[in-house]
């Protein structure tokens, strides 16, 4: 039996394929590389690469693998993006995945894993969120992610179909291993890109808004380590495996650190100085956002290993190393 990970080529999705084989699981990805890279998979996974909105192709490779679950990385992930280009994100994130369930109920797939996202919950009126806070996503990311937990209720409803969907909270951080990272061109999240200046492939680092409602002005999230997160799903796939019934959940410490934090951290652990400049609020952002994680420690019996920002930002810094050394020599 064969766990496909779909995007599995890029950022969160090359971390899980790397783990599901190190747990012995066989594996195959669909990857349209839009965004993902086939060097970031292990040599021996076998990778397909064609669109998740594509159902015949979906269909022969659940028939071809003998698929018996599905984890749902692939997407577009940027959320500016999403505000400016909507329909992009209802095609890539809504339709497709849409399309995908689908091809799932026809092949009696049952067991389905989705990254959903802390974006659900928009400016959440209390801190830390749990679960049942309202969902009024600020973005059409948030909301094109929020519609497919509609569509996985509704399907499991209907069909005999079982989900977990994790609302992850800002990841973060590279495999310890060294084996795989960020590397997404043109990337905009906070990490990755204050790693980026302070290895110089950037000229400076824009903080967007300094007048929230935050100690410090700036924006502040959950920052959680890849390997952590991607330990959830393992988790979840296990649960759903013993029978384990659908569920949705966060997937967050429950710590926030602000923009200036997060920078300051940077620039510590690289001991490298960059420029900063305060800009106006970026749109689509929430001001804070931070997990109540109670649920998924209960139901999974997860337990972080890497929640420390600064081991986050050291691996994040080897990887991006790792990554220029890669690029110069290619
Ligand atoms: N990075 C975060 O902080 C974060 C937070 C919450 C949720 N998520 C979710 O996690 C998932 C993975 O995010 P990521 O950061 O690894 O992004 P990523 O861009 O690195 O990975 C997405 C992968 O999906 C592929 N892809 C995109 N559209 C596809 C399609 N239609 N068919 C086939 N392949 C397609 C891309 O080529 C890429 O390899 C996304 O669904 C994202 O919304 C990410
Ligand atoms: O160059 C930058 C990049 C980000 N930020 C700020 O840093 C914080 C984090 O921003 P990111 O872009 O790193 O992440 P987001 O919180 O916007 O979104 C991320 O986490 C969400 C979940 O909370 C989503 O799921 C989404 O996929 C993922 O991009 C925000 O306050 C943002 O304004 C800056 O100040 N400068």
């Amino acid at each position: 039996m064969t766990v496909l990970v779909t995007g599995g080529a890029g950022y969160i999705g090359s971390h899980m394929v790397w783990a599901l084989k190190d747990a012995g699981e066989a594996v195959v990805v669909v990857d349209n590389l839009v965004t993902g890279f086939d060097w970031a998979l292990p040599g021996d996974v076998s990778l397909v690469r064609g669109d998740i909105g594509d159902m015949a192709l979906i269909g022969r490779v659940l028939k071809e693998y003998s698929v018996d679950a599905v984890i749902h990385f692939a997407g577009s992930v940027v959320v500016p993006e999403s505000v400016a280009d909507p329909l992009k994100y209802y095609r890539n994130n809504t339709c497709a995945s849409r399309n995908l369930i689908e091809a799932c109920t026809a092949a009696g797939v049952d067991k389905f894993i989705f990254s959903s996202t802390a974006a659900v919950y928009g400016d959440p009126k209390t801190v830390p969120v749990g679960e049942n806070a309202p969902l009024a996503p600020l973005s059409p990311y948030g909301t094109s992610k929020l519609m497919t937990e509609l569509m996985l209720r509704d399907t499991a409803a209907a069909h005999p179909f079982r989900y977990t969907a994790l609302r992850y909270f800002n990841v973060a951080g590279a495999d310890p291993e060294g084996r795989t990272g960020q590397s997404t061109a043109g990337a905009t999240h906070l990490i990755k890109v204050a790693g980026e200046a302070a290895l110089g492939k950037r000229d400076s680092l824009s903080v967007f808004g300094t007048d929230y409602d935050t100690p410090d002005g700036t924006g502040v999230r959950d920052y959680i380590h890849v390997s952590d997160l991607v330990a959830a799903h393992k988790l979840a796939l296990d649960r759903l495996k013993d029978g384990g019934e659908s569920l949705t959940m966060n997937c967050g410490y429950g710590r926030g650190f602000s923009v200036l934090e997060v920078v300051d951290t940077v620039r510590r652990v690289s001991g490298k100085d960059f420029k900063v400049d305060m800009e106006g609020r970026r749109p689509g952002d929430s001001p804070k956002v931070v997990a109540d994680p109670s649920l998924i420690r209960s139901e999974l019996g997860w337990k972080p290993n890497h929640d420390d920002l600064e081991e986050i930002v050291t691996h994040a810094l080897a990887w991006e190393d790792k990554l220029s050394k890669r690029n110069r020599a290619e």
